[in-house]
């Protein structure tokens, strides 16, 4: 008899969690290492599950791969750990089925490690366990639908072995990406998994009501393998609920579902599983159910369209200047409002609002922006960057963005806190700037970061950051490429401070339609220069300008004078190829600004119009 026989006929009892349990007994070390060091401690607990009711076990080596053991130093011993795993698990096993599992490595952060890394270390993973010829395979805890597949095909490929394939929702019946279940289920039935279920993340709840929306698959059985409860910080440490009573009435549940392999994940214990056990002692598999609606098919509609047109469609059509004015370093805003007045007057598109840039905290630029906003009629664009918020706030943001009507964004990845007031803080970046502009363009479609619908689709007008002030300006340019892949609308530049550097900009990206800003900061001083040119990361000022402001070092007055007539000068060779001008108040002396976009408009009635972004 094999595993998908009695699956054919049965409902089969699988294990609970293994690391959970270590953890819970006070193994704060790599969970898989004990398979080498305390074999007997792995073996009890399998044994305790068996005894428990377990028909099928899965071996202790859910971490056991290059990626996950190479945290631990312990990346040239795969083979050794994985080898002790199958073996300790095919001791404990007697009659139960002995489930070889290779757990997820990536969790909610795609980028961090690349798939061909993946495909690497599972290989060499599955080849081990199949070597010791366990019963069969066991995908777990994969949030993410592409690992899931690609690693899928892989072990089809080199098996004929049972494999279950679970994947761990983001939110009730729905994966990270957004992917329905019932669609994720058919695409690993379709790669060939035999079982494909859901494990670990959630309780039985939201897997029962995931599981509600979810036909049972016609070629392959369905597995659950719930989490306990969610867990709770008790004294330092997670815990989950030692809920057996109510395990057993959800045992019934995911049998009503048409469960069939259905056993515990993180939190969950041996006496857990007795209790899945006893609930459903002789009792046959469901063959059919009434299929609840899909719950996100919520209709979307879109929120009030703004009634000014968007940054990005403006400077498409028009010449266009907007200016950053940042918020204050310290509490009072009277000068920045009564620059941001003189800004407005001067007929700018739009005032860009750091998010405390050069990693020091300024006051808040939403709160700023929505004085300008409410109280002055202005058009705030809202920097956004990865660093000071996770994932959480980011989302809360900007749905407290688009609440507030502000449409505009810059989504950047933030000055590293290292070069900041508090050097020590912490960064998160959860998001890197491509992930975050997907990440607005997904709120566009009224689509959370978990699939979830919003309830209303945003309107946000998504630019980027250009930083041309690199080695390799094709590197660069590649940069752009992939974030208008990813969605952004256009380009805004770090300054520039040659003529030559405009023109080149120029050159390297005219094949593009996506519009840009060129960035000017007009020079305040000499030393102001010097400190740009050696020490601001990538930015060199040509020897003309340096010298221009070296020879006005004396005389505050004309040295700003002359830090103007030089923006003038990179306006000019700006103008000629771009249709946008991106202006940076300087510690917020915002007549310069005024001055450079009075400028800009009186060439524009000078000249004839021209269409160049
Ligand atoms: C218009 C504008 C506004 C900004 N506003 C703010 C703000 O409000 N607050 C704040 O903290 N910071 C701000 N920044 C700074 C910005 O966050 C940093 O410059 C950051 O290092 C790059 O951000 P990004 O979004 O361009 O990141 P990305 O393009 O995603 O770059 C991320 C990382 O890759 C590196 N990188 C970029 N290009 C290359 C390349 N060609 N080759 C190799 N590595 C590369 C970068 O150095 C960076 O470490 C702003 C920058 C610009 C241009
Ligand atoms: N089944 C594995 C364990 O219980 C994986 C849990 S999901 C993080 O250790
Ligand atoms: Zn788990």
């Amino acid at each position: 008899m094999g595993l998908l026989e009695d699956l054919k006929k049965k409902i089969l009892i699988a294990d609970g969690a293994m690391g959970t349990l270590l953890y819970s007994h006070g193994v704060d070390s790599c969970f898989e290492e004990l398979n080498l060091s305390k074999s007997e401690q792995i073996q009890l607990i399998h044994e305790a599950y068996i005894n428990a009711g377990a028909n099928v076990i899965q071996t202790n080596t859910y971490g056991a791969n290059y990626q996950k053991l190479a945290r631990y130093g312990l990346e040239d011993q795969v083979k050794e750990i994985n080898i002790a795993g199958a073996r300790i698990a095919k001791k404990a096993a007697s009659q139960a089925y002995v489930l070889g599992t290779i757990g997820g490595i990536r969790s909610f952060r795609k980028s961090a490690v690349s798939i061909e890394e993946i495909k690497r270390s599972f290989r060499e993973q599955l080849y081990i366990l199949l070597n010791e010829e366990v019963d069969g395979i066991l995908l777990e805890t994969y949030y993410d639908l592409e690992e899931i597949r690609t690693i899928l095909e892989i072990a089809r490929k080199e098996t004929n072995k049972p494999i279950v394939a679970n994947v761990s929702l983001h939110e009730i019946g729905i994966l990270q990406d957004g992917t329905h279940l019932t669609e994720a289920f058919n695409q690993l039935e379709q790669l060939g998994a035999d079982v494909v279920g859901l494990n670990c993340r959630l309780g039985p709840y939201h897997m029962i009501r995931s599981l509600e929306e979810v036909p049972i698959p016609n070629k392959s059985f369905l597995s659950v393998y719930p989490n306990a409860s969610l867990p709770e910080y008790v004294e330092g440490r997670l815990v989950y609920e030692k809920n057996t009573k109510y395990f057993e009435e959800s045992a019934q549940h995911f049998r009503e579902q048409g469960a069939r392999l259905i056993g515990g994940c993180c939190g969950t214990t041996p006496l857990h599983i007795e209790a899945i056990s006893n609930a459903l002692k002789g009792l046959p598999p469901i063959t059919n159910k009434v299929v609840k609606k899909q719950e996100h098919e919520i209709s979307v509609k879109s929120a009030d369209p703004n009634n000014a047109p968007p940054i990005h469609e403006i400077v498409k059509q028009k010449r266009s200047v907007i200016v950053e004015l940042d918020p204050p370093k310290r509490l009072g805003i009277s000068k920045f409002i009564e620059g941001a007045k003189a800004l407005q007057q001067a007929g700018i598109d739009a005032i860009t609002l750091a998010d405390n840039s050069l990693a020091s905290p300024r006051i808040s630029n939403v709160a700023v922006g929505t004085i300008l906003k409410t109280q002055y009629n202005m058009n705030p664009l809202i920097h956004i960057t990865c660093r000071d918020r996770n994932l959480i706030g980011l989302q809360s943001h900007l749905m407290g963005l688009h609440t507030l009507g502000m449409n505009e964004v810059l989504a950047v990845t933030g000055d590293p806190s290292k070069i900041g007031d508090f050097p020590g803080a912490t960064s998160v970046y959860d998001l890197s700037s491509f992930d975050l502009i997907g990440l607005i363009k997904q709120f566009n479609e009224g689509i959370s970061y978990s699939g979830k619908p919003l309830g209303q689709k945003t309107n946000f007008s998504i630019a980027a950051a250009f930083n041309p002030n690199v080695r390799h300006l094709d590197k660069a340019v590649k940069r752009l490429e992939k974030k208008i892949a990813y969605g952004a609308d256009y380009f805004i530049t770090q300054p520039l401070f040659n003529e030559k550097q405009i023109e080149d900009v120029y050159e390297h990206t005219k094949h593009l339609s996506t519009p840009i800003y060129v960035g000017i900061m007009p020079l305040t001083s000499a030393r102001n220069a010097e400190f740009i040119h050696h020490e601001v990361p990538g930015i060199k000022l040509s020897d003309s300008i340096l010298d221009r402001m070296s020879a006005v070092s004396d005389n505050p007055i004309m040295a700003q004078q002359e830090g103007i007539s030089i923006a003038k000068s990179l306006i000019d060779a700006a103008y000629e190829l771009f249709n946008g001008i991106y202006l940076i108040t300087p510690f917020l002396r915002y007549e310069i600004t005024v001055e450079l976009t009075n400028y800009i408009h009186a060439k524009q009635l000078a000249t004839t119009e021209r269409k160049v972004y």
